[in-house]
């Protein structure tokens, strides 16, 4: 990048920080990363500055508090004052100096770059980062190594990495294998700020694969979901037996409990008080919320012990990938917006079922929206979105050697989750693609109609 275009004056670390921090309130909501769009920024205050390099070019890692009216976060960025946009993991040759100090184990001021044990690592690779739509940044590093830099930081180990390295140790075949991880103290705390990984230059995201399929079957009005090329059930199964081996992998690796009346009780409560927040910023929902209530209210009612263990939490069919071996289940870290005491808490491994289920649903009707009404491609998207449900659900089964078992058997609870996870839809579409809510919402009177019937 031109240093011409560069509007820093600075040469010295300290003055590109102030600088940079100064531009921040105005920047940072533009940036897809950032979690508090929908809110005014206060101030923005150094947290952290680790000096990477002190000169030819400045290479700052800089953790910031953001404040907001009613929060207080800490972000990550890079900066150096050859860019002029304020983030250096946009320049290839800075990027790839995370990934020598990564192989190098080294150590500065605090900052703490390490590569897993028996791990070694190729150096001198620029990095470029993908332009997946994402809550984070993500660097590629040739066609080997993938590093993501957590943008909001969550203070301590970040479930993805805690997660991945369990799941590592007892063998996991349905991950990219962890290579290496940037932590620093943050508030006293040993945090996370990146996580290194084996790239699979292969990999085709579940969501692209069931989206084309989907588009497939449109495409030949005349023709069942069985009867077109690009049916997705075969794959909807296997990506079934991967998630369920991924529990039991799981549970294997950081065992599990069963949950007693005390927690059902919580998770009922939890549910139902997620939808009263959601109803009061989108009353398009208020229709839906008595038999909402009583979905969550028969949760109660599911027979037998309920096991609960570490899980993904947000999974969805842009969290898998296809490689030639089979698939892969990447980004552990929960929901965005959740807080991290629910997103580290043990839960019933039906909710990434209920999560993927709704996935189908919303690749079979996502081609719909803003189109007229047309009887005919609705039966088909809901014929696909059954398909690919059972055939997923029918595979879980299969592959089901942990304490789940076959989720067809938890049917009140695994319907409660899934109107839940459509409850937390309808807020994240109403916060980032208002023009996307008659997705959950569609679904949410699809399948509270059928619980009355
Ligand atoms: N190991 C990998 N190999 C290939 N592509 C990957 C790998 N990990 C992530 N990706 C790509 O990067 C995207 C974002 O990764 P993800 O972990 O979901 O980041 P975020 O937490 O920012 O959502 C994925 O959708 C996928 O396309
Ligand atoms: O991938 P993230 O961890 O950022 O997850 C968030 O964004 C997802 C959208 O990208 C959102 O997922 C919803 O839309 C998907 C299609 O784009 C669909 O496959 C999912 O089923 C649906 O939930 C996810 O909820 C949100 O946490």
């Amino acid at each position: 990048m031109s240093t011409e275009m560069n509007p820093w004056t600075s040469t010295d670390p300290a003055t590109l920080v102030d600088e940079v921090v100064a531009e921040l309130p105005e920047w940072l909501p533009a940036q897809r990363w950032f979690g508090g769009k929908d809110r005014k920024i206060t101030g923005v205050r150094p947290l952290r500055t680790t000096v990477l390099s002190e000169a030819d070019p400045v290479l700052v890692h800089l953790v910031v508090e953001v404040e907001q009216p009613d929060r207080h976060e800490p972000y990550q960025l890079l900066v150096s004052d050859t860019v002029d946009n304020h983030d250096a993991t946009g320049d290839p040759e800075l990027a790839g100096r995370l990934l020598d100090l990564v192989a190098d184990g080294a150590t500065v001021d605090g900052l703490v770059f390490e590569h897993e044990p028996d791990v070694e690592l190729n150096k001198g690779l620029r990095g470029r980062p993908i332009t997946a739509e994402q809550s984070n940044t993500s660097l590629v590093f040739g066609s080997q190594y993938i590093l993501k830099l957590f943008r909001k930081l969550t203070l301590g180990e970040n479930p993805d990495l805690v997660l991945q390295r369990a799941l590592h140790r007892v063998g996991c075949e349905h991950i990219a294998r962890p290579l290496g991880s940037i932590t620093g103290r943050l508030n006293g705390q040993v945090t996370t700020v990146g996580m290194l990984q084996q790239f699979l230059p292969d990999a085709v995201d579940g969501w692209a694969m069931a989206t084309t399929s989907v588009r497939d079957l449109m495409a030949e009005g005349d023709l069942h979901a069985d009867e077109v090329g690009g049916d997705f059930a075969g794959e909807a199964q296997r990506l079934g037996q991967a998630v369920a081996t991924v529990h039991a992998d799981l549970e294997r690796a950081l065992g599990t409990q069963h949950a007693d009346a005390d927690d059902i009780e919580k998770t009922v409560r939890a549910m139902t008080a997620r939808l009263d927040s959601v109803v009061s910023a989108v009353p398009e929902l208020r229709p839906y919320v008595p038999a909402l209530r009583e979905a969550f209210e028969a949760a109660r009612d599911t027979p037998g012990a309920i096991a609960i263990q570490h899980i993904h939490g947000d999974l969805h069919l842009g969290q898998v990938l296809r490689t030639v071996h089979g698939w892969l289940l990447i980004d552990f870290e929960g929901e965005p917006g959740a807080p991290i005491a629910e997103r580290t808490a043990l839960r019933s491994p039906l909710r990434d079922v209920a999560g993927m289920l709704r996935s189908f649903d919303y690749a079979a009707h996502q081609l719909l929206v803003g189109q007229p009404e047309d009887h005919q491609l609705a039966v088909r998207a809901l014929e696909w979105s059954r398909r690919n449900r059972a055939a997923f659900t029918e595979g879980y089964a299969e592959a089901a050697s942990g304490s789940v078992g076959d989720p067809r058997k938890r049917g009140y609870l695994l319907r409660a989750f899934e109107l839940d996870k459509a409850v937390y839809e309808v807020a994240y579409e109403y916060a980032n693609r208002p023009e996307w809510l008659t997705v959950p919402l569609s679904s949410i009177a699809r399948i509270t109609g059928e619980v009355k019937r």
